[in-house]
């Protein structure tokens, strides 16, 4: 008998709840010079100015590079020469930091691109089969695969049970059950069948397939811009057009006092005045964000659900499945008093013949084994099935001699007992009472003639709690996330699980209605919710909610509805994707912050070095308070200085800055003291060091 303390191989995967070691952490997380350098020729092959247009602030780098090389041409000299080199590595830098970023996830992509391997279907076409090329696969093709065959494409099991070896896609190398008629039914491409035969209908069209998104998602191949970033790429355009504004009317004022100042200078000045560290490195920490959830085995469809995660005030989960290991199980049939148990697994047998969910399965494993082996094949011949349904609760079947018999959630069979004509029998409500206690989900179940209807007994169904789930929503507490299940299950079952799992609160009885109805309630006032789920009863509050993560062991319209995919279907995975989320912001924040106090700094090198040789301004040589060997030691000086800072934050871009569970407030203080007054120093420290080298260029005046 199937049974809940059976240990199945499934079990030590799915049971741990803690983070299984993401299969990435061993490759290079962090950034290594070699990396630049492999990247170099990616970096050079990005300096397409159709690309470069998308990024303005390095886009008016790459003109003023173009302009000098043209003064360079013109009116040669080493300082312009030299200065013209760096404003080209300015841009280069820039290419280079999204290069390192993308190059790591392409790593990944191309052992993904192993997994997709040519492979062939059996496909089956009018109850024959026939070889065929996986990849002429259609939606709505069914294919069989046994034993040792990989699975063609993504699909959902729709006859069979067959553990499956899903490493290719989750890391992971402990099989995992798939069966038809839960929400355990989808099966991914490219995955193995370890055992037994299963038929799978094709969900998924030719190169839109679940490893397929996989791999441009870690490419990075469809990488669309987030609202944060292009507000912020929008901020950073109207500074470098005040810039610009600025920088150029310098120009008649500085000709009028009868010292004009060349291109090449005020490109230079342009340049250093411009957010360039953070227009560089931008991008970068998109990519980064994403890489580092890919590394947390978490694969997020959009750059927006992982910002939004940063800020997610509330976390809701659906409990079968997700909190529990969602194997519920017939453990015991409970007959009411003037009821054999042997009548009551009868009926419970015959209510279950044609139930395709795993729930109905067991419980015809259990009761075929009470009746040992009775036939019932004369009372079901005929009979119309009656399938499950999260809205009714119930399932059932109508025999053809009149009667009819469901199973289903207490108060939906209570209802229809009422409405035939019966009593509900109060020593049902007990036995229902003391399953619920125990966490345990209670099938009640009832038959009715034409002029009768009586409850007979009650199915004990079993599930068991994922473990490790109370430290980490503990965590979640921590870091003011409040935590709520859901679940379609009696208020009773529901108390027992949330009190067993340590969630807040919980949510009784639901239907996916009630679950989408909770969601927008607490999105009112612009709170952001999370969601996790792993049924197609979840797809619509996964669909709604901000952050939507599905467990990978879910149904292929959970996995479609989120906007994450978790491929450890661990429910807490949501304390990473916050803290990654959070990170990606914070690390965005302090570099603007960085970026612009630096820009600062480099003004105060620069114009006192312009004007120096103007005799009138004699006064602005007071400012040249760093001492800077000469005026245009000091420009070319702040010039390089703007480019080398890119690239020594590029493993900082790539890495994300600290995240500690702190308020917001400290956070923020912290940050404006380390990055602001960091920003401001680092450059005078940074450009006087390089003035003493450059000093020593010989021909430079
Ligand atoms: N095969 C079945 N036949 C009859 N009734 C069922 C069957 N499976 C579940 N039920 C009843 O319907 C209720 C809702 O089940 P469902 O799986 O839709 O819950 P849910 O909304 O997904 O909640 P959760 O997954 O969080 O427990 C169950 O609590 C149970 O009482
Ligand atoms: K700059
Ligand atoms: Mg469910």
């Amino acid at each position: 008998m199937p049974d809940a303390d059976t240990a199945t191989p499934v079990r030590p995967r799915e049971q741990t709840a803690e983070h299984t070691p993401a299969r990435n952490d061993t490759s290079p997380s962090t950034f290594s010079p070699g990396a630049l350098a492999a990247q170099f020729p990616t970096a050079l092959a990005k300096l397409d100015p159709r690309v470069m247009v998308k990024q303005p602030v390095m886009f008016v780098v790459l003109i003023g590079s173009v302009l000098t090389t043209a003064y360079c041409v013109i009116d040669p000299s080493v300082f312009a020469i030299v200065t013209t080199v760096w404003l080209w590595a300015t841009v280069v830098f820039a290419n280079l930091a999204e290069a390192v970023a993308e190059g790591r996830g392409k790593a990944q992509a191309d052992t993904l691109r192993k997994a997709r391997k040519e492979t062939t279907a059996r496909l089956l076409k009018n109850g024959e089969e026939t070889v065929v090329p996986a990849i002429r696969l259609t939606v709505g093709d069914r294919v069989v695969c046994e034993a040792g065959d990989v699975i063609p494409s993504d699909g959902d099991v729709i006859e069979g049970v067959a553990s499956v070896d899903e490493s290719a896609v989750t890391g992971e190398s402990a099989p995992v059950i798939r069966e038809s008629g839960g929400d355990r039914s989808a099966v991914t491409g490219g995955t193995r069948v370890l055992s037994d035969r299963i038929i799978v209908r094709i969900t998924a069209e030719p190169g839109a397939t679940f490893l397929d998104r996989m791999i441009s998602l870690v490419e990075g191949a469809d990488r669309q811009k987030t609202p944060n970033e292009i507000a912020l790429n929008a901020l950073l355009a109207s500074l470098t057009i005040c810039f610009l504004l600025a920088v150029v009317t310098l120009q008649p004022f500085a000709t009028w006092s009868g010292e004009s100042q060349s291109v090449l200078t005020l490109v230079a000045l342009l340049v250093c005045l411009i957010p360039t560290t953070i227009g560089a490195l931008l991008s970068a920490i998109g990519i980064a964000g994403m890489d580092r959830l890919v590394r947390r085995n978490v694969l997020a469809m959009s750059g927006r659900a992982v910002e939004a995660a940063g800020n997610v005030n509330t976390l809701l989960l659906d409990k079968t499945g997700t909190i529990t290991l969602g194997d519920r199980q017939a453990h015991a049939v409970l007959p009411i008093d003037g009821v054999t148990q042997a009548k009551l697994a009868e009926a419970a047998l015959l209510s279950s013949l044609a139930d395709e969910t795993p729930e109905g399965r067991s419980i015809v494993a259990l009761c075929e084994m009470l009746l040992e082996g009775r036939d019932l094949s004369a009372a079901s011949t005929g009979a119309v099935p009656i399938a499950f349904s999260a809205e009714t609760r119930m399932s059932g079947m109508d025999l053809l001699d009149g009667r009819r018999i469901r199973k289903g959630a207490g108060a939906a069979v209570r209802v229809w007992v009422d409405e035939n004509g019966g009593a509900y029998d109060p020593a049902v409500t007990a036995i229902v009472d003391q399953i619920s206690a125990d966490g345990g989900t209670p099938l009640v179940v009832a038959e009715a003639t034409a002029d009768a209807a009586r409850v007979l007994g009650v199915v004990h169904l079993k599930d068991v709690v994922k473990e490790g789930l109370r430290e980490r929503f503990d965590q979640l507490r921590a870091m003011g996330i409040r935590t709520v299940m859901i679940t379609g299950d009696n208020p009773r079952t529901a108390a027992a699980i949330a009190r067993e799992a340590g969630v807040d609160d919980f949510l009784a009885e639901a239907t996916p209605q009630d679950k989408l109805d909770l969601i927008m309630k607490e999105q009112e006032g612009g709170r952001l919710v999370a969601m996790t789920g792993d049924g197609t009863n979840d797809a619509p509050a996964l669909a709604q909610a901000d952050v939507g993560v599905a467990m990978n062991t879910g149904t292929t319209a959970a996995k479609e509805a989120g906007n994450m995919v978790d491929l450890d279907s661990d429910p807490t995975k949501l304390i990473d994707v916050v803290a990654i989320g959070k990170q990606l912001l914070i690390t965005r924040g302090a570099l603007t912050t960085f970026s612009v106090a630096n820009d600062v700094a480099k003004y105060f090198a620069i114009i006192p070095a312009m004007f120096a040789a103007i005799p009138g301004y004699g006064g602005l040589g007071a400012l040249n308070i760093m001492g800077l060997a000469s005026p245009q030691s000091a420009i070319l000086s702040a010039v390089i200085f703007n480019a080398v800072i890119i690239v020594l934050l590029v493993p900082l871009a790539l890495r994300g800055v600290a995240y500690r569970a702190m308020s917001a407030a400290r956070m923020l203080r912290r940050n404006l003291l380390i990055y602001g007054l960091g920003g401001l120093i680092a450059p005078f420290v940074g450009i006087k060091l390089i003035d003493l080298v450059v000093a020593l260029i010989p021909g430079l005046a």
